[in-house]
């Protein structure tokens, strides 16, 4: 049997972000394979009108959760959502609530973070870094605590480009910042933020920064281990190839790429698409969670859960196979036909934001306006356009991280758990993982229904024929202003016609003189 299994056979596990997509894969992937653990404790917040065990429910009863229900019937006893809220003092946990927590929890994965690049310093700090630390001291008073696993990301140091399993300080230390978020207002805030996150592109990566830097000095005698994922993508086998719920990462660029709304990327084709499934980063998370909780190591680990370095895969190629899974498998309603440029130059890439992108959105809003509905294509475009932007950092470089932890735990394991827990990125084939990936985006994500596909099929087919008569009707416009205003252009148009008037006349004179 897998020791990894067997590990947490009995045991009670607190999962932070468990409602988040890295979260709900890792609790799966927990039931599936040891369900005769003792309970899963989430800290669940209500949100969007659902309340903490509506929520709990609705992950239970998706497709994500269908094998667990056959290994571990029982699942829906063994999950104990607690109430919390990560922003708030104590995490507005309820006494008892606390005290049980405090007294049974044996391992801790802390996945909650705000992965928003744009979101406010005091925001991301309050949940990436305060959070964190907070965590830590509960952790710190679990008398069966056998191991906390920190999820981070590993682009927390993207300023660098060759990373190695080690933290790097930031300028300030965490605890000021903290002290500080607490007393400068929001306008304070907003001019220091740029001084602060020094040469990374967001706070995403900052706060994240600074939160391994709280693990790092608030460890105590604690056993922990930091992981971090780089770009992290639907799963690549488990539970099935393909599962994805959100639009973060790629996902949301292969949907507008999909439906036509983005044919053109500042990209660099040959950067390396550091992308990892999220079922290896999970499977890599447990092979630590068992490590640390068995093995004790002297210090804290950093694991590098990436591919670039095993087994690179570029934009370039990505986007190709991302087009050619398109064509095959369309999208339905899609704006225009699927496209993917590539360009490094600044000046092209505004070229084809204003070309391909905004001009289409404004000739539709106009068609909108002529058929009496409310204009929204350009509101759309400038949104996704900025989101596109806030992008392109992370796919305009490469980066380099050391793999040695990762590398030593895969050895450490056994054949079975090398198997059961497979986190060996170099066997993945690229290809066949974004093609799944593609149409996991499109069952799982948008929901769109397979026999749909001869239908989208032909819708873009009559987008191709909208398309050619388009640029046909505006050439002829714009060749006849030409001739109007252009002594020149006229001669050219009277060459051209007189050319094939001769043309024709020849052909007609030698068929009557065959005859
Ligand atoms: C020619 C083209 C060819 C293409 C070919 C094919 C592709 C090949 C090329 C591929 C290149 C890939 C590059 C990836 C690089 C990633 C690097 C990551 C590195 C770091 C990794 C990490 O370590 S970190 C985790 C990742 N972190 C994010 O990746 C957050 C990003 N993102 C945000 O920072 C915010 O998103 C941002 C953007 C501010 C917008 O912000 P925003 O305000 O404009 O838009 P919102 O996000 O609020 O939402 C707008 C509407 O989407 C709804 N919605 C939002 N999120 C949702 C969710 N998760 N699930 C369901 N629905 C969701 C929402 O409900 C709104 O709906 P409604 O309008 O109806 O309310
Ligand atoms: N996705 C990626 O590409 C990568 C992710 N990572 C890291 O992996 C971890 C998980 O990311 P991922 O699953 O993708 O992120 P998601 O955004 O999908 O999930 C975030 C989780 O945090 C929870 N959360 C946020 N704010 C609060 C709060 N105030 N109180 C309680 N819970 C809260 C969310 O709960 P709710 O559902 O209520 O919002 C959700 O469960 C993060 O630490 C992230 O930094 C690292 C590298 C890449």
């Amino acid at each position: 049997m897998s020791m990894i299994a067997a590990f947490y056979n009995g045991k009670s596990i607190l999962i932070t972000g468990a409602t988040g997509f890295m979260g709900k894969v890792l609790m799966e992937k927990l039931f599936r394979t040891s369900p005769d653990l003792k309970v899963i404790y989430i800290l669940v917040r209500p949100k969007a009108g659902q309340t903490t065990q509506q929520r709990v429910f609705q992950i239970l009863n998706s497709k994500l959760f269908e094998k667990v229900k056959e290994v571990c019937p029982n699942v829906h006893e063994k999950i104990r959502a607690v109430y919390a809220d990560l922003n708030q003092n104590d995490f507005a946990i309820s006494k008892e609530d606390m005290q049980e927590l405090l007294s049974c929890t044996n391992v801790v994965f802390h996945c909650a973070a705000t992965v928003r690049f744009d979101d406010h310093l005091r925001h991301a700090v309050q949940l990436n870094v305060t959070a964190t630390q907070q965590l830590l001291l509960m952790a710190s008073q679990m008398p069966k605590l056998e191991a906390f696993i920190h999820i981070s990301t590993a682009f927390s140091n993207c300023n660098l480009t060759h990373i190695d399993e080690v933290i790097y300080p930031c300028p300030v230390e965490p605890k000021q910042i903290i002290d500080s978020m607490e007393w400068l207002d929001d306008a304070i805030i907003d001019e220091i933020t740029p001084k602060l996150i020094g040469d990374r592109p967001n706070t995403y990566t900052y706060t994240k920064a600074l939160g391994e830097m709280v693990v790092h000095q608030e460890s105590g005698n604690m056993n922990i281990a930091i992981i971090r994922p780089s770009i992290v993508g639907a799963t690549w086998q488990e539970p099935f190839p393909g599962w994805v719920d959100n639009l973060n990462g790629p996902s949301g660029l292969i949907i507008a790429a999909g439906k036509g709304f983005l044919r053109s990327i500042r990209a660099t084709p040959m950067a390396v698409a550091d992308l990892i499934p999220v079922d290896t980063v999970v499977n890599l998370t447990l092979a630590v969670g068992w490590y640390t909780a068995v093995h004790r190591p002297k210090s804290t680990l950093i694991y590098h859960c990436t591919s670039g370095n095993l087994n690179p895969c570029n934009w370039g190629k990505m986007g190709f196979q991302v087009l050619a899974t398109f064509e095959k498998v369309p999208l339905e309603r899609a704006f225009r036909r699927p496209n993917a440029d590539f360009t490094t130059n600044t000046i092209t890439s505004q070229y084809w934001n204003a070309v391909s992108h905004r001009a289409p959105a404004i000739i539709y809003d106009f068609y909108l306006r002529l058929t009496g509905r409310k204009p929204r294509m350009t509101k759309v475009m400038n949104r996704l356009l900025r989101n596109v932007s806030m992008l392109e950092y992370f796919v305009n470089r490469s980066w380099e991280w050391s793999t040695y932890n990762t590398e030593m735990l895969m050895s450490e394991l056994s054949p079975e758990d090398q198997r059961v827990f497979n986190f060996d990125v170099r066997q993945l084939n690229w290809l066949e993982y974004i093609e799944n990936y593609v149409l996991g985006v499109k069952k799982y994500l948008l929901k769109e229904d397979m026999a749909g596909i001869p239908e989208a099929k032909q819708h873009l087919k009559r987008l191709r024929n909208i398309h050619y008569l388009f640029n046909t009707a505006l050439f002829l416009i714009a060749w006849r202003l030409l001739i109007a205003r252009s002594q020149m252009a006229r001669n050219v148009w009277f060459f051209i016609v007189s050319f094939c008037y001769k043309f024709l006349s020849y052909f007609r004179a030698s068929s009557t003189l065959k005859v």
